[in-house]
C-alpha cells in the first residue's frame, strides 16, 4: 500500500509525495496526531485550530480527486505496525522535513519496508553546493498531483475519516478569534493580495508594528504548516518582479525574496555541536511575577504590553517586536530564556522550532553579543505616534502622543487605569549592562546580588 504521510505540508499544490504516490497506484493519505508530540512540545490550541482548518480543506481537495484523507491518533510506530498487519507491504511517501522522519526511517528499516522522501538536499548551509542546490530547487517545476487519486476499496477500521474524535484532545493555551485561518485557499489569497499591491511598501513598513500587519506578506503561518510551498511563492514572486515596470517594485520584491531565502538557510543550519554562551551566572533568580506580567502584557511599558497583547490576540508579531520582547525579559530583566521562549512558541501561529530557537538564542545573547535594548526608545522609533499602542491598550487610547511611550510622566497617570511600570527600564538596563560587561571582561560572574537590589530597580514615580 502507498501511504502518504502528511505533516507540515497541508496542501495539494506542489505536493510531490502525493503526486508520486498517486502515480504508483492506490493511495492512503494519512495524517497522524501523535499525543506525545502535543504533550511534550509547545504545540498549543491555536496551532491545533490552524491545523484542523488546513486538514478540512485538504480533505476536500483529496475528495475532489476521488481520494480520502484519513487520520490516526496514536504514536507513529504503532499506527504503522497496525497498517502492516493489514497490508502485505508498505511504501511510505513523505517530505524530507516530515517532523516524524526519524521515527519513520527507523520503522521502515526495522520492518523492511520502503520510505520515499522528497524535497531539496539542504541539510547543511555551510556546504559549498548549498546555494546551487537551493537555486535549482526553487526554480524546479512544481509537482502536479494527478486529477484522480485511487483509494483502496476498504480502509482500516482504526483510521478515522473525520476529526470529531479529536475534540477529546487536550491542549495548552487559547484559540484565536481574530487571527489568520489555515488552509491552502487562504494561503494563496494571502500571497495574491501581497503581490497585487500590499508589497509596495514592504521595505519601509515591515518592521513598523501596525503597518507591518498589512505590508508584510503574512505568509509565515502558511509556510510553517505547509499550506503553500516556498518554491511556489518564490516562482510567483519572481514572475511578478520580472513584470514590474518600476525599479522600486522590483526592489521591494527582491527584499521579500531575500527573507524567504533567509528562512530556508536558518532552517537548514547544522545545530549539533554548536557552542552557545553560558550566561547563567549573570541571570537573576527566577521572578514569576515579572514573567507573568510580561506574558500578560502588564509590564506597564506600553510597547512591550501592546506587542504581547497583539500576539495573544492575533498569533503574529513582526521581526522587530519578536526581538524586542524576548530581549526585554532575557537581557534587561536577566531572566532565563527557557520559559519565555516556550510561552512565545505556544502563541506564535507560525511557530517553527528551527527558526524560533535560533532567533531566541540570537536575541538573548547566547549566540554572540547580548544586546540590551531600551523599549521606550525602540517604541518611539517604531511606533512614533503610538497608533499600535492605542490599538491594543485601550487605557492609553486617548493619551497625548508626547506621553504615549512613558505614560507614567503624564500628570493624570493614576486616572488612566493603566499599570505602573514594573521596573525602571533605565535602571534595569544599567544593572544588566554592568553584569554583562563584568562577565565578559573577567570571564566570571558579575557582582553578587545583594538584598535590596530589586528595590533599587523598581520604578521611582
Ligand atoms: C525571536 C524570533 C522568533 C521567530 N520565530 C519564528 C517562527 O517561529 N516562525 C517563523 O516563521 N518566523 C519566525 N521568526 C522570523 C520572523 O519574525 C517571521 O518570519 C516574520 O515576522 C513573519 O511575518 P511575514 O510572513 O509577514 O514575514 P515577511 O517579512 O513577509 O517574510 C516572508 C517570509 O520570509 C521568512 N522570514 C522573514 N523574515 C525572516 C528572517 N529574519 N529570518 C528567517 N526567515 C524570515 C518567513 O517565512 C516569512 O513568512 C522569528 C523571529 C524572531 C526575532
Amino acid at each position: 500500500m502507498n501511504i502518504v504521510l502528511f505533516n507540515k505540508d497541508l496542501r495539494i499544490s506542489d505536493h510531490q509525495p502525493l503526486a508520486e504516490a498517486a502515480k504508483a497506484g492506490e493511495v492512503l493519505p494519512l495524517y497522524i496526531f501523535e499525543p506525545s508530540l502535543w504533550k511534550e512540545t509547545a504545540l498549543s490550541a491555536r496551532h491545533f485550530q490552524f491545523i484542523v482548518e488546513s486538514l478540512e480543506e485538504l480533505a476536500k481537495g483529496i475528495e475532489g480527486k476521488g481520494g480520502r484523507l484519513l487520520y490516526a491518533i496514536d504514536e507513529v510506530e504503532r499506527v504503522l505496525d497496525n497498517l502492516l498487519d493489514i497490508y502485505d507491504s508498505i511504501n511510505l511517501f513523505a517530505h524530507k522535513d516530515y517532523r516524524l522522519i526519524d521515527k519513520a526511517e527507523k520503522w521502515v528499516k526495522q520492518n523492511e519496508q520502503v520510505l520515499f522522501t522528497f524535497g531539496p538536499e539542504l541539510e547543511d548551509v555551510r556546504d559549498k553546493q548549498f546555494d546551487h542546490r537551493l537555486n535549482s530547487y526553487l526554480k524546479e517545476m512544481l509537482a502536479e498531483v494527478p486529477s484522480k487519486i485511487d483509494v483502496p476499496l476498504k480502509t482500516p477500521d482504526f483510521l478515522l475519516t473525520d476529526l470529531k474524535k479529536l475534540k477529546n484532545f487536550k491542549f495548552k493555551g487559547n484559540k484565536i478569534r481574530f487571527g489568520q485561518q489555515g488552509g491552502e485557499g487562504n494561503a494563496e489569497e494571502t500571497l495574491d493580495s501581497f503581490l497585487e499591491g500590499r508589497f509596495s511598501n514592504y521595505i519601509e513598513n515591515s518592521q513598523k508594528p501596525l503597518p507591518s500587519s498589512l505590508s508584510s506578506s503574512r505568509l509565515s503561518a502558511y509556510i510553517t504548516w505547509g499550506n503553500i510551498s516556498i518554491r511556489s511563492i518564490y516562482q510567483k514572486t519572481a514572475e511578478k518582479s520580472q513584470a514590474c515596470e518600476l525599479e522600486e517594485g522590483k526592489k521591494q520584491l527582491d527584499e521579500f525574496l531575500s527573507k524567504l531565502i533567509a528562512r530556508i538557510k536558518v532552517s537548514s543550519m547544522e545545530r549539533q555541536n554548536e557552542q552557545l554562551a553560558d550566561l547563567s551566572v549573570i541571570k537573576r533568580e527566577w521572578n514569576e511575577d515579572w514573567y507573568r506580567r510580561w506574558l500578560a502584557g502588564r509590564t506597564g511599558i506600553p510597547i512591550i504590553d501592546a506587542a504581547m497583547k497583539s500576539l495573544d490576540k492575533t498569533g503574529w508579531m513582526n521581526f522587530s517586536l519578536r526581538g524586542m520582547v524576548i530581549s526585554f525579559i532575557t537581557n534587561s530583566l536577566l531572566l532565563d530564556e527557557e520559559k519565555p521562549s516556550t510561552a512565545l512558541a505556544e502563541l506564535y501561529l507560525d511557530y517553527e522550532p528551527a527558526l524560533h530557537d535560533y532567533y531566541i538564542q540570537l536575541y538573548s545573547g547566547l549566540r554572540g553579543k547580548m544586546k540590551i535594548m531600551d523599549p521606550v526608545k525602540i517604541g518611539r522609533q517604531l511606533d512614533p505616534d503610538g497608533a499600535f499602542i492605542r490599538r491594543y491598550i485601550p487605557e492609553l487610547s486617548r493619551l497625548p502622543a508626547e506621553y504615549i511611550h512613558e505614560p507614567w510622566l503624564y500628570p493624570g497617570f493614576y486616572q488612566l487605569g493603566y499599570d505602573a511600570p514594573m521596573v525602571d527600564v533605565k535602571k534595569v538596563n544599567k544593572y544588566a549592562r554592568l553584569q554583562y560587561h563584568e562577565f565578559m571582561g573577567r570571564g566570571k560572574p558579575g557582582r553578587q546580588k545583594t538584598v535590596g537590589d530589586d528595590e533599587q530597580l523598581s520604578f521611582d514615580i
